[in-house]
């Protein structure tokens, strides 16, 4: 129902019960589903706790608009990394804040990622997480709003709207998608079928819904009619950070009795007023790949060195906030025409007018945040010297790309402050790194952001790949030209540009994608059950919990790793 009759029906921290069968940390992208799930049979009781808002405003679900996170959006969280030596400087860092999570703020592509790399995951250990047992999870939330898609691969029941964007609404994707089929990527039909080979070209579909709406994990799993049937046996707590976890037993025995909880804005004697509240079954975490490890950390789970450090008695020693992974990018950036560009709505009021009543109007248009339609996947051990994928190496249907290319009808930068081109990126990113970085501990306080450093391209495999990646953008951007497309270098590396050449531009163009993973990675932090080791009740279900960064954008994946979470939970009964 929209707009909203009555308000969403939220429960105050004063008026939270003594205890709940399920606690739920974090209402992200992944603790929507998870809320959902766990309070479908009405005799079990579920709080779902949130550090930001639980507002849905019409304008936050303008796809352009809320895309826009970094101009200050409530709903967005900025951090600040480590200073990185790749770039020379710290990296700025987006998180969601609110229910709903970092699907609230994301560019809403939909892709769950390359078939062989599951089947990787379950060879190494993670049982019951290969390609074959997650494809009912992810079918199971999705609601495919295309014209036919594959029964055997797709679901048109679950909540989560997923559609295709058909037409190309800027001509570079045309034109990329030429380039890349005159050097040999072929076009992947259905990126999410399971049966393509994930290599080629393919189009992204997205989270948006049919008036042209994102659709966000909180909108699809606990829509306003749902969350208002279930107000007796689900509780939805906004504007509240969790502390810590209050943990008794010993270090392979540990049971989570209660979870301290403070507003997140209170000032003062407020801030500190701390709310415990009880658990009968299990907290779930799903406070993201920042938050989580943060949580444990502070509750005495971590590095038992850095506990000590911070003065917080060590319950278990693991590895929390190792493994930390993102897809490192780098921009490489052309002039294109201004009207072929994104670039055009700050340039030309009258246009952004248009488009808005277009959007209005007719629920098309340039809101609809149309910048991504397209992106190429290829392997790095097939192309050539020269970035040209090579010819008669086909890539098996277990093939786990390494590079991705997005053609982004905007760019910033030089071609952003010349008021008569627009611009054109071509984000290069690295899908597979070996890099690992840490999140640790600022202080103890739970509302401040931990430390993060990223440690990008600290293997020499991840910077030969990346230099092999950006070789084949620059390839792509030159066919684009040979074919008659009216492209000039922004800021771009030339056609077969040294090493040096190259590593200059990773220096001045390297960004993160905001795909922050693994720092409470399966296998080393929590077991194939997702429950943290040593602990009876505790687990964790977001991107934090992958083994290592799925070689594709993280939402699918992350809202997988919480069905399966809640599948396991209502099937292995009562704990502890
Ligand atoms: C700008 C941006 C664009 C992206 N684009 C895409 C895309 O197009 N497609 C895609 O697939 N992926 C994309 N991603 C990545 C993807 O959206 C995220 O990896 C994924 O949504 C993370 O889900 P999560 O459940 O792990 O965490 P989140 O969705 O971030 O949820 C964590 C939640 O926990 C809350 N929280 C944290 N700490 C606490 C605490 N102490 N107490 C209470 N609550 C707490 C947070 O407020 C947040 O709501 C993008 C990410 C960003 C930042």
């Amino acid at each position: 129902m929209w707009p909203f009759s009555s308000p969403y029906p939220v429960v105050r921290l004063d008026e939270l019960r003594a205890e709940y069968d399920y606690i739920v940390v974090g209402g992200g992208t992944a603790g929507c589903v998870l809320a959902n799930r766990l309070s479908a049979d009405p005799s079990t009781t579920v709080l779902l706790l949130e550090r930001g808002p639980a507002e849905d405003s019409w304008a936050s679900r303008i796809p352009l608009f809320s895309a826009n996170f970094s101009q200050g959006s409530p709903l967005a969280r900025k951090f600040e990394s480590e200073s990185q030596d790749v770039v020379g400087k710290p990296i700025d860092i987006y998180q969601g804040n609110g229910m709903g999570g970092t699907s609230r703020i994301n560019h809403m592509f939909y892709t769950r990622g390359p078939p062989g790399q599951y089947d990787a995951w379950e060879r190494d250990g993670a049982t019951g997480w290969g390609s074959r047992s997650l494809l009912p999870y992810f079918v199971k939330s999705e609601k495919a709003e295309y014209a036919e898609p594959d029964p055997d691969a797709h679901g048109r029941k679950g909540e989560w709207i997923n559609r295709e964007n058909n037409n190309f609404f800027y001509s570079s994707f045309q034109q990329s998608v030429e380039a890349c089929e005159s050097l040999g990527l072929p076009s992947i039909p259905d990126l999410n079928d399971p049966t393509n080979v994930p290599v080629g070209w393919a189009r992204v579909p997205v989270t948006r819904d049919s008036n042209g709406h994102r659709h966000s994990t909180f909108r699809a799993f606990l829509p306003p009619a749902l969350a208002e049937a279930r107000r007796n046996n689900l509780h939805i707590c906004p504007h509240v950070t969790v502390e810590r976890l209050c943990i008794e037993g010993e270090a392979d025995d540990l049971v989570v009795r209660s979870v301290s909880v403070i507003p997140t804005n209170g000032n003062g004697n407020d801030g500190r007023r701390t709310v415990s509240v009880g658990v009968r079954r299990e907290v779930i975490l799903c406070a993201g790949a920042f938050g989580s490890p943060q949580i444990l950390m502070l509750s005495g789970i971590g590095p038992a060195e850095h506990l000590k450090e911070h003065g917080i008695p060590v319950l278990k020693d693991l590895p929390v906030g190792n493994n930390l992974q993102d897809h490192f990018g780098v921009f490489v950036k052309y002039f294109v025409p201004l009207h072929d560009s994104l670039n055009r709505v700050s340039r030309q009021p009258l246009y952004f007018i248009t488009e808005f009543f277009r959007y209005l109007l007719f629920g098309t248009g340039v809101l609809l945040c149309p910048v991504v339609q397209m992106a190429i996947f290829a392997c790095t051990a097939l192309l050539d010297n020269s970035g040209a994928p090579i010819r008669n190496e086909k890539p098996k249907a277990d093939a786990v790309p390494d590079m991705e290319i997005m053609p982004i009808a905007f760019a910033q930068g030089r071609a952003e402050k010349d008021a008569t081109r627009g611009g054109l990126s071509l984000l290069t990113v690295l899908l597979t790194p070996e890099s690992k970085g840490t999140v640790r501990l600022a202080n103890n306080d739970p509302r401040v952001a931990p430390k993060i450093d990223m440690n990008y391209l600290s293997s020499p495999s991840d910077r030969t790949r990346i230099r092999a990646a950006l070789r084949l953008t620059t390839r792509i951007a030159s066919r684009l030209r040979s074919q008659g497309y009216d492209l000039s270098e922004a800021e771009a590396p030339p056609l077969d540009a040294s090493d040096d050449v190259l590593d200059k531009h990773i220096a001045d163009q390297g960004c993160t994608t905001y795909h922050y993973a693994s720092t409470c990675a399966m296998g080393s932090v929590v077991g194939v059950d997702l429950t943290v080791k040593g602990a009876r009740n505790l687990r964790v279900a977001d991107a934090s919990a992958f083994p290592e960064v799925p070689a594709t954008h993280l939402q699918a994946p992350a809202v997988v790793f919480a069905e399966k979470c809640a599948d396991m939970i209502i099937k292995g009964g009562k704990r502890p």
